[in-house]
């Protein structure tokens, strides 16, 4: 790397080598973007994401192989000069089945790139890949071999024995050293590797992150960097159960050593000692002691709940996502909910699985188009799961949410408006439903869902914002917001926030018109899942 660079590779007393800072960097900044050396879609999502630059779409699959797809004639274009005219022809002289061509695995597909493309390959060489460590271990070994094979004869080298010893070690090293290529959108949609952010080790207190945009990475610091400092980075999901991370973790061949796995910290201990909390003086929980004073910071009882339950969760199922129809989903839902209600019943929120069963179930409401009911729980996952899961406000995770949250009442504010004149005073032995009418009818949600746009707006990596789908979006939204007449009073009070948010007014009508309204929503969110999903409520 040159002089001029923000990083430099060091080696490690305990880890091989290591990413170090060579200056300071702010939470929220990038260090660092980074091309890759290798990217492509995993096999799920061939024909829904373009080939070249992982963007989603309705992608055209290549007229010769079939097994690849790009969203257009320059993606194309690149794509063959820099891998595809070699692998392209590798895979149509490798296999005559179109079915099975589609199959081959990811890693097989991104080995036989690294066998045909000496500047792939190249790349790999000096990448840790464990081979010895896992040539001892029986199952994962021979999956390994067998995928080398296959690479090789696909790639048409051959399968002599000195090209499958070398098939094997780049595998290993494919596999030891990338990343998953996250969509905000889609989740995971393909493999990216890129030898020097390989550098990087694991901590499961991570003080950077990275984000995908398009083809290219980009390293965001999450906490304060200094020069000289290591750049670490989770590569397990961050949220999950010691067990679960040790699980992962098992795949590199180590075992993490962080304060987090030695004392098994939960997620609201690591938020509590998180050097980003100061940072959320501008977001839904302003009030940092409810970082520091969490009860499942203190409290053994709470701890020994979060412990019991962290023990037997599993990662809910991906199937729930596909699964139709709404009702069986919703029985589904259902019986996860009720299997994480010792975490409901104390509050527990943010323990790993409640968070993603509370998405799923805010998205269910919305695909039933009960759009308040949808915004309610979106604002309790917004307040009480996303800030203890991720500290800093600057997280791709938190800024989702706050979108979920504005996105939603752009729906509730188009029903309240159209509601308005037939409104009636609520009484005291109101549905659920009228008492969520009643409130959205209080809360000006235009307000609302413009400041959340411009927090959205302000927390993402500045650089390349406007090449985030999630910034588009918010920003395309935002536009429309500022081309409502009538709004000039509250105009001026938002202006006056966004330019000096910490004045005292400022403070205090972001208090007002964003904390207080989405804890409100927050509160009725905790009476729907109550009345709608504990078994022992119905
Ligand atoms: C992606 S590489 C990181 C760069 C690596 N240290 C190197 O020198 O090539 C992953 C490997 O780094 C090591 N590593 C990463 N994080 C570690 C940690 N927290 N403790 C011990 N070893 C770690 C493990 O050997 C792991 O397989």
């Amino acid at each position: 790397m040159s002089s001029q660079s923000p990083l430099e590779i060091r080696p490690h007393p305990s880890k091989g080598r290591g990413l170090y800072a060579t200056k300071s960097f702010s939470p929220g900044t990038i260090i660092s973007p980074f091309t890759p050396l290798l990217l492509l879609p995993t096999v799920s999502y061939l024909s829904s994401v373009c080939s070249y630059c992982l963007r989603p779409g309705n992608p055209r699959a290549c007229s010769r192989c079939h097994a690849a797809s790009y969203c257009g004639a320059t993606c194309q274009a690149a794509a063959w000069k820099a891998v595809h005219s070699r692998e392209c022809k590798a895979l149509r002289q490798g296999i005559k089945d179109e079915g099975r061509r589609r199959q081959l695995p990811t890693p097989t597909r991104a080995l036989i790139q690294a066998l045909l493309c000496g500047e792939i390959g190249d790349g790999l060489k000096d990448l840790e890949g464990h081979v010895l460590e896992k040539k001892a271990e029986g199952d994962e070994w021979r999956n390994i071999e067998m995928m080398a094979m296959a690479a090789c004869a696909f790639s048409g080298k051959g399968t002599a024995e000195e090209l499958v010893r070398r098939a094997v070690e780049m595998l290993c090293k494919i596999q030891n050293n990338s990343f998953q290529r996250f969509d905000t959108d889609l989740g995971v949609v393909g493999l990216f590797l890129e030898p020097t952010l390989a550098m990087a080790n694991h901590s499961c207190i991570p003080n950077a992150a990275v984000q995908f945009i398009g083809r290219n990475a980009l390293l965001v610091a999450e906490n304060p960097i200094r020069a000289g400092d290591e750049i670490e980075l989770a590569y397990t999901f961050y949220t999950d159960p010691l067990f679960k991370r040790r699980e992962a973790l098992a795949h590199y061949k180590f075992v993490c050593n962080c304060l987090r796995c030695r004392d098994n910290l939960n997620v609201y201990q690591v938020a509590a000692i998180s050097p980003n909390v100061n940072l959320n003086s501008q977001s839904l929980v302003p009030d940092v002691s409810k970082f520091r004073k969490h009860p499942a910071v203190t409290s053994p009882s709470k701890q020994s709940i979060i412990n019991r339950h962290s023990e037997t969760a599993d990662r809910l199922s991906t199937a729930l996502a596909t699964i139709e129809p709404p009702s069986e989903r919703r029985k589904l839902l259902k019986s996860e909910y009720n299997k994480s209600k010792a975490l409901v019943e104390e509050e527990l929120w943010a323990v790993t699985p409640l968070p993603d069963i509370l998405f799923r179930i805010s998205m269910s409401y919305g695909e039933e188009e009960n759009f308040a009911f949808a915004l309610a729980v979106a604002c309790l996952i917004a307040t009480a799961c996303d800030p203890y899961q991720y500290a800093s406000p600057y997280h791709p995770v938190r800024l989702a949410g706050l979108f979920t949250v504005a996105n939603l009442t752009t729906h509730t504010a188009a029903a309240t408006a159209f509601l308005a004149n037939s409104a009636t005073p609520v009484s005291k032995k109101a549905t659920l439903e009228q008492k969520v009418e009643e409130t959205l009818r209080e809360i000006d949600q235009v307000s609302l869902c413009q400041m959340l746009l411009i927090m959205i707006i302000k927390y993402s990596p500045e650089k390349y914002g406007a090449e985030l789908s999630l910034v588009g979006k918010a920003q395309m939204l935002l536009e429309d917001i500022e081309k409502l007449a009538g709004r000039e009073k509250e105009t001026s009070l938002i202006d006056e926030w966004r330019q000096d948010p910490n004045s005292e007014k400022s403070q205090a009508f972001f208090e007002f018109a964003v904390v207080q309204q989405v804890n409100t929503l927050a509160n009725l969110g905790r009476g729907i899942l109550s009345r709608d999903f504990d078994i022992s409520a119905l």
